[in-house]
């Protein structure tokens, strides 16, 4: 247990998670203080989904500590449970069920009191735009509106951690933001918040990230801050053809990594000043037609694909 007075809602220390050889999350650490919205983004398979749900005490792990709100979720998960509203990527909503039946249901199984219950469920189906839908079946929502009706199911009662996996996936810009406007209204509350995303817009809007990748957590730390840890700077190069243009940058000197973007490459570069002259002379001489190349602030994607390694550096 850790002590009440701690601003420290999620603590995980030595993490270890293997399925068979397979080690999905290997020693994992990470202190999240209340109220933050902490994202997990990485690539596919990284084991976000696997720390998740360790969290969420539905998975034991090989090895470690897990403790959220003091509760030790290893040794106790039925009592860490009722301080956890875990959303996984496919949240069991009964799809024979209406929308209004689903949120009676999910109210039924935490024991919510009938008034709280009619007063949360009408707040949060005003912000989640589902109002004039509660009698529509499950089924036959849109796929943002049943991750809206998830989003509401799981917070029928209040908890103190919010788990959220996924949780805005194939979800349009419209009910994502109606999403967030309501884990806005959460953190307001002091609810602490953990989603994974694969959005990077997402990412920019969490108080901190984690980059998880090979099952470990590489970088953490808040989007600014993350940004400023990016090595090198960036140049956006933009042309007729972009594609041609990354191609011809390959190997140039002091190039560190391409990222194609729609019509123009962020190519990163050691020093802005000196490799913009280089890069021009370099694509003219191959005769790719410039727009122009202009010095930009990364975005998160770029510090994420440079902080990997995942950008294209050679042939
Ligand atoms: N129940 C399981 N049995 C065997 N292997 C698993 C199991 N769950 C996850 N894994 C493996 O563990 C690794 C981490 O998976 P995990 O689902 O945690 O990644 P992720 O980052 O959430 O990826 P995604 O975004 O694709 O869900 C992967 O190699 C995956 O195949």
């Amino acid at each position: 247990m850790i002590g009440a007075a701690t601003d420290i809602a999620v603590h995980v220390q030595g993490l270890i998670r293997r399925f068979g050889s397979l080690s999905a999350v290997s020693s994992v650490n990470l202190d999240i203080a209340r109220g933050e919205i902490f994202g997990l983004v990485g690539p596919d398979g990284a084991g976000k989904t696997t720390i998740m749900r360790v969290l969420a005490g539905v998975l034991r792990p090989n090895a470690g500590t897990v403790t959220i709100e003091g509760i030790d979720v290893v040794a106790m998960p039925e009592l860490a449970k009722s301080q956890i509203s875990y959303m996984p990527q496919r949240f069991g909503l009964y799809e024979d069920l209406t929308v209004a039946e689903n949120i009676f249901f999910y109210g039924e199984l935490f024991s919510v009191p009938r008034a709280i219950r009619r007063e949360r469920t009408g707040a949060l189906v005003d912000a989640a735009g589902l109002r004039g839908f509660e009698h529509r079946l499950a089924g036959q929502l849109s796929g943002g509106m049943k991750q809206k009706l998830g989003l509401i199911c799981a917070l029928i009662h209040t908890p103190k951690v919010l788990l959220l996996d996924e949780p805005t996936t194939g979800v349009d810009p419209v009910s994502r933001r109606d999403f967030w406007a309501i884990l806005y209204g959460l953190r307001e509350e002091g609810v602490t918040i953990i989603l994974s995303t694969a959005y990077m817009d997402e990412a920019e809007r969490c108080s901190r990230l984690a980059l998880v990748s090979g099952g470990e957590i590489h970088h953490c730390d808040t989007p600014a801050k993350l940004k400023q840890a990016m090595p090198g700077a960036l140049l956006a190069v933009s042309a007729d053809n972009p594609r041609a243009a990354r191609d011809a940058l390959v190997g140039a000197p002091g190039v560190l990594g391409l990222l194609l973007m729609g019509d123009r490459v962020n190519v990163r570069v050691d020093d802005a000043d000196m490799r913009e002259p280089e890069l021009r002379e370099r694509l003219a001489g191959r005769a790719i037609p410039v727009m122009a190349i202009t010095p930009v602030e990364p975005a998160i994607e770029d510090v994420f694909v440079a902080l990997l390694g995942k950008e294209r550096r050679d042939g």
